[in-house]
């Protein structure tokens, strides 16, 4: 699991250890500059590059984020690289110290900066030059996006980097991606994108929430000793994101004396004659997940399609412990599917709610997993009398999936590159896929593996409903799965939604195994 902590519960768990620490060297600053400094050499060596004669740049602000870069700019200059740090501001006097020690370079963008000055342009081209460019301009301490001249500069640079595609340095972010919303995932203003975060004693929101995470490349976290007072300061992970060993701890595994029923039965009720694929894709990726039973509810024509692609799946209605209701319905069929949704709720079994259903949904929803991409979201929360649309959703979407959790009472799994699910509790993140899979059913595959693994978490506590943080795990969970799916059938190229429910099983069994 990853777990990524407030910039408040962080500074609350930090402070006793830099009051023992009092200044002595050695202390957190120093580790963590260690740590980032020995990153930065993994990044040399997978370029091919020796450190001495390497050449590395920090863009450094004014706070201990900059500290950080400038002692890891020294420990790198110590081993012979040519070490430049961008001053933007006052910075760190210790770290300028210890980098001028070690024969490395300061240079001066604004009058109030130490070092040579330049012109920003002679600075953005000094970093586009380097091997590894650090980003230590802001860490926990940023209030709203960069300032002027950090924000320039990161603009051409960002511009230099998008021409050159692989051609630039490696970017490496100091703890975070300068000026992102640290616990939010926000983007007020430019950021320099990242092919990796080093973040300190734990991650960050803002790592793992879109839209911050798709500039925050992988994250690295590094041990400080930090958790066991996050957990003396009463502080729990405010976004989770969960590894293989999550998704094998939640996975119902069937024992000897299972049966079908004791494994859970999804209700199916999608597809039209208009969309049958949409039917027949989602009961793919309940069988791909390995519910017990499927037993699918549609009309006629598309029931034949469902029962040619998957002779094993019931047609009609019965027991079932979960359901997937919405995807490819046309508007005849709404008002069956909503019925549909209140019922499943009434009986406390989990619903999964996407498409055309989600329009449809009681005004308490508690208890379903309502599945939209962003352009559903903003439509649900315009039935629900609120002023937003699909490019707000995507610039906000921590926020808009917790305003329709709010109105709704359901835990929202917004669909995306990273994906996101709110409930009452912690938010849960997944970013497992590759940009293949934002093809044509791959959505429809997703509602299938999710509700296959409610069905199996139900059949394990009959008569019982599910708990919300529960539900928000396997939904983060079945993201992960579908993610995983899809990289394992892309294989680096392009996938269908097909290729993907197909996948599934063999990605479990390995995440299983
Ligand atoms: N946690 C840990 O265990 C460890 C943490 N460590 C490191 O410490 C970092 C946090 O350091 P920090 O508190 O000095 O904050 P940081 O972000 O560097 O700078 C804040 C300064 O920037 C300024 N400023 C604010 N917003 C701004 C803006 N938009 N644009 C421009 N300026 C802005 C602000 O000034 P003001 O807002 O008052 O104008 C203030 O002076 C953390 O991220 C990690 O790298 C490690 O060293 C050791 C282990
Ligand atoms: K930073």
């Amino acid at each position: 699991m990853i777990d990524a902590y407030t910039a408040a519960d962080v500074r609350a768990a930090e402070e006793p250890l830099l009051a023992a620490e009092r200044g002595f060297h050695g202390g957190l600053m120093h580790r963590a500059a260690t740590a980032l400094a020995g990153v930065v050499r993994e990044e040399l060596r997978a370029r091919g590059v020796r450190v001495a004669g390497s050449s590395v740049v920090a863009l450094v602000g004014r706070g201990n984020n900059g500290g950080d870069a400038l002692f890891a700019l020294a420990a790198l200059a110590q081993r012979g690289a040519a070490a430049v740090a961008v001053a933007l501001g006052p910075v760190h006097e210790a770290g300028v110290g210890a980098l001028r020690a070690a024969g490395g370079r300061v240079l001066a963008v604004g009058d109030d900066a130490p070092g040579e000055p330049v012109w920003v342009g002679d600075a953005v081209a000094e970093a586009f030059a380097a091997d590894v460019l650090m980003d230590g301009l802001l860490g926990i301490g940023a209030r709203g996006g960069l300032r002027e001249p950090a924000a320039g500069l990161v603009e051409l640079l960002t511009g230099l980097l998008d021409e050159a595609g692989t051609g630039g340095p490696t970017v490496i972010a100091v703890d975070v991606p300068s000026g992102i919303g640290v616990d939010d995932g926000a983007l007020p203003g430019p950021v320099l994108p990242a092919d990796r975060t080093v973040s300190f004693g734990v991650a960050k929101p803002g790592l793992l929430l879109p839209p911050a995470a798709h500039l925050a490349g992988q994250p690295t976290v590094v041990d400080l000793g930090l958790t066991p007072m996050l957990a003396v300061h009463g502080a729990s992970p405010a976004v989770r994101r969960p590894e293989a060993a999550d998704v094998a701890a939640l996975w119902p595994v069937p024992g000897e004396t299972d049966h079908k029923y004791s494994r859970g039965v999804l209700g199916v009720l999608a597809g039209s004659v208009g969309y049958p694929g949409a039917a027949v894709l989602c009961v793919a990726g309940a069988q791909g997940a390995g519910t017990g039973m499927v037993r699918y509810l549609g009309p006629d024509p598309v029931a034949r399609a469902v029962l040619a692609a998957h002779p094993e799946v019931v047609v009609g209605d019965g027991r079932v412990q979960a359901w997937v209701i919405g995807p490819g319905l046309t508007d005849d069929r709404w008002g069956v599917a909503g019925e549909r949704v209140a019922a499943a709720l009434r009986e406390g079994h989990p619903v999964v709610v996407d498409a055309g259903a989600l329009g449809v949904l009681p005004g308490s929803a508690e208890g379903a997993v309502l599945v939209p991409h962003a352009g559903e979201l903003a439509t649900l929360l315009q039935g629900r009398g609120v002023d937003v649309d699909r490019d707000a959703v995507q610039a906000e979407p921590l926020r808009w999936a917790r305003e329709a959790h709010d109105r709704t009472g359901a835990v929202v799994l917004l669909k995306g590159a990273v994906t996101l699910v709110v409930g009452a509790g912690t938010v849960w993140t997944a970013a497992d896929g590759t940009g293949w899979l934002a093809t044509a059913g791959a959505g429809d595959v997703l509602a299938g593996v999710l509700g296959a693994l409610l069905a199996g978490l139900a059949a394990r506590a009959p008569g019982e409903r599910l708990d919300e943080d529960t539900v928000a795990a396997a939904a983060a969970v079945a993201a992960s799965v579908h993610g995983r799916a899809a990289v394992h059938a892309s294989g680096g190229g392009p996938v269908t939604a097909s290729a993907v429910a197909a996948a599934v099983p063999r990605t479990l069994a390995n995440l299983l195994g």
